[in-house]
């Protein structure tokens, strides 16, 4: 595919993407003409982390990218290196480089931990990658504390929790700055829709609340639009087939790990989204697992509006304004224990 024609993909399927870009412009900013940002992927030569480091090559709004990973970071750092757009990139190979990868990233994703097997849940990748996050969200707190942090390791149910632990251990904690990417189950939820509601999936939109496991991922399919006469039996199906999507993959690919490819495409959107609201677009509004007072679960993925205004005073941004909005759905505490969706 042709890197234009890849970058229009990304433009394209970022939320509210003709007012994005159209309020883009008339912020004057042309591609070439966008704020310097620095991105860094940690992880960036795994099996997300390389197509998500070719992504974030072509988005025109990032000026440098830091790829650190523990194994591997070389080939893929010149391998992408070599794409004529704009970002400078860098690879970092080893421990004692994660703090030059981080310093003066603007945002970090982090892809970096292990997948799971058929048989396993997330739960099961729990020890090993919480180990990696916690010793990668204390480089963050020391030499990007500002950055705005987009957590891809599973489980994001646990991986956000102890990433906001390590950032309050280290004084540096911001809830506004801590995302756990559940883009993927927005992915898969618009296109299933589409299948079964047969309109076009460009057009389609599914907010995708809750958490990214099983029963907590929470699709709410009564209000995706277009609308769409599906029946309760379809709609159960299609709830069913989003919460399911990631042990879908995960069987397919049989022991050779879970979803990469999707999950790059859906990471680069979420991290396209906090460039822009960086960059002071307003109504960048994406889902994504944070700190929450909607129920009383502390963290909960529900619509984040990503308002990021620039502080003038400093060529760094602060983030002054942020809000969750969620959709008027009511929630009730079900019988099991999990938080589930009235509407
Ligand atoms: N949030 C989501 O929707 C979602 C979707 C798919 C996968 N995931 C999760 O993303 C993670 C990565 O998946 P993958 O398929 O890319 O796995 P992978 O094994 O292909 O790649 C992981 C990479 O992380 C690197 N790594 C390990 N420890 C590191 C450390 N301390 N610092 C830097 N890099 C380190 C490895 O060297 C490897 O290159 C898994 O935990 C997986 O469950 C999340
Ligand atoms: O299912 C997994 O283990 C990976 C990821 O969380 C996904 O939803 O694809």
């Amino acid at each position: 595919m042709k890197a234009a024609m890849l970058r229009s993909v990304i433009r394209r399927s970022t939320t509210s993407s003709a007012a994005t870009n159209t309020c883009l412009s008339s912020r004057g900013f042309s591609s070439e003409s966008a704020p310097e940002r620095k991105v860094a992927i940690l992880g960036a030569a795994g099996g997300i982390g390389q197509p998500l480091s070719l992504l974030m090559k072509l988005n025109p709004l990032v000026s440098r990218l830091a790829l650190y990973d523990i194994a591997g970071t070389p080939g893929v750092a010149a391998d992408v290196s070599h794409i004529n757009t704009r970002s400078e990139v860098k690879g970092y190979a080893a421990d004692e480089q994660l703090g030059q990868a981080l310093e003066g990233s603007d945002v970090v994703i982090i892809p970096a931990g292990v997948p799971r097997k058929p048989g396993m849940t997330r739960d099961d990748l729990f020890k090993i990658n919480a180990g990696i996050v916690k010793s990668l969200c204390e480089a963050i707190a020391k030499y990007c504390p500002n950055a705005l942090v987009n957590m891809i390791s599973n489980p994001v149910n646990s991986t956000v929790p102890i990433a906001a632990e390590v950032f309050k251990s280290h004084g540096v904690y911001d809830e506004k700055r801590l995302f756990g990417v559940t883009t993927l189950d927005v992915v898969r939820a618009k296109t299933f829709y589409a299948g079964k509601a047969n309109v076009n999936v460009a057009d389609v939109n599914v907010p995708v609340i809750g958490g990214h496991a099983g029963v907590t991922i929470l699709p709410l399919f009564s209000q995706a639009s277009p609308r769409a006469n599906l029946s309760d039996e379809d709609i159960k199906a299609l709830t069913k087939r989003t919460q399911d999507g990631g042990t879908e993959v995960v069987e397919a690919k049989a022991g050779k790990g879970s979803a990469t490819l999707s999950m790059a495409y859906a990471g680069a959107i979420f991290a396209d989204a906090c460039l822009k609201g960086l960059n002071g677009v307003p109504d960048v509004v994406e889902c994504s697992y944070v700190q929450s007072t909607v129920t009383e679960l502390p963290f909960f993925a529900s619509k984040v509006d990503e308002e990021i205004e620039d502080n003038k005073k400093d060529t760094k941004i602060s983030m002054l304004a942020y809000t969750i909005k969620v959709t008027s759905a009511r929630y009730r505490k079900a019988p099991t224990g999990n938080t589930s969706v009235q509407e």
